[in-house]
């Protein structure tokens, strides 16, 4: 389990996570929403370390890491899809996948496990990352995440602006992550979505999770929607 418990993170004086608390489980997708600015992606990075936490604490299965070294942090089966995805467009399928795979040691049975979900990368191993379409470069960003055999996979936004066929793609592999045992962390800002794949539904505000809601407990009618996101 992945947990964050009154947190404060940002960026020299400025603080933009306040006091934010949040949990992640096993087999459970847990969406994140909120205002753009909320803090949504500055969580996601101070998890993986890449933003200053000067109180509070993160810990995976009982053990802090926000006072690891950031590189340690995927090592420890945390995987990130951020927003822009930040492939090496230069390098072929193939090789921003060795990218994954050799962060956590994993080898040639991993990929194969990876591809076998997305059979689209794996006809187009030797192609160039930057010359994918922008579906197939979501796939890839998430299959080199799932090449750590992560624990806990973080995706900010995979969906947006691809096609439909692509989105519910995405939106299969995400149910797959759960059905594996991974706590799949989704920043997602539709509500139509989040009520097809969520177990649990935190809203951020002015960074922090305002409120942490059972996505059984939400319709598409509920006023968190409105007050959070502002649908
Ligand atoms: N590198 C940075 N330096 C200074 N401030 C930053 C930096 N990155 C983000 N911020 C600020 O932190 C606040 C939260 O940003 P963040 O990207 O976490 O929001 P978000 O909820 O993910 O929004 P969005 O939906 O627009 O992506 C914003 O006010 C933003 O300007």
């Amino acid at each position: 389990m992945l947990t964050l418990d009154a947190v404060d993170a940002g960026f020299g004086r400025a603080l933009v996570l306040r006091g934010l608390s949040f949990r992640a489980r096993p087999s459970e997708v847990t969406c994140v929403m909120g205002r753009n600015g909320a803090g949504k992606t500055t969580m996601l990075r101070a998890i993986m370390g890449q933003v200053p936490v000067s109180a509070g604490r993160i810990t995976l299965d009982g053990q802090r890491i926000e006072t690891l070294a950031p590189h340690l942090i995927p090592q420890l089966g945390v995987g990130y899809v951020p927003q822009g995805r930040r492939l090496f467009g230069s390098l072929t399928v193939a090789e921003n996948l060795d990218i994954g795979l050799m962060t956590r040691g994993r080898g040639r049975a991993t990929r194969d496990r990876v591809l076998d979900l997305f059979p689209r990368l794996r006809e187009r191993l030797g192609q160039t990352a930057a010359t994918l379409s922008g579906g197939e470069q979501q796939m890839l960003a998430i299959a080199r995440a799932l090449c750590l055999e992560p624990k806990v996979i973080l995706l900010d936004e995979p969906t947006e602006g691809l096609q439909p066929s692509m989105i519910a793609a995405i939106r299969d592999t995400v149910r797959t992550l759960r059905g594996m045992g991974v706590a799949v962390v989704l920043v997602e800002q539709r509500a139509e979505a989040v009520l097809d794949l969520a177990d649990r539904v935190a809203f951020v505000e002015t960074g922090r999770v305002a409120e942490m809601v059972p996505a059984a407990d939400l319709g598409p009618e509920a006023p968190q929607f409105a007050r959070y996101v502002g649908v």
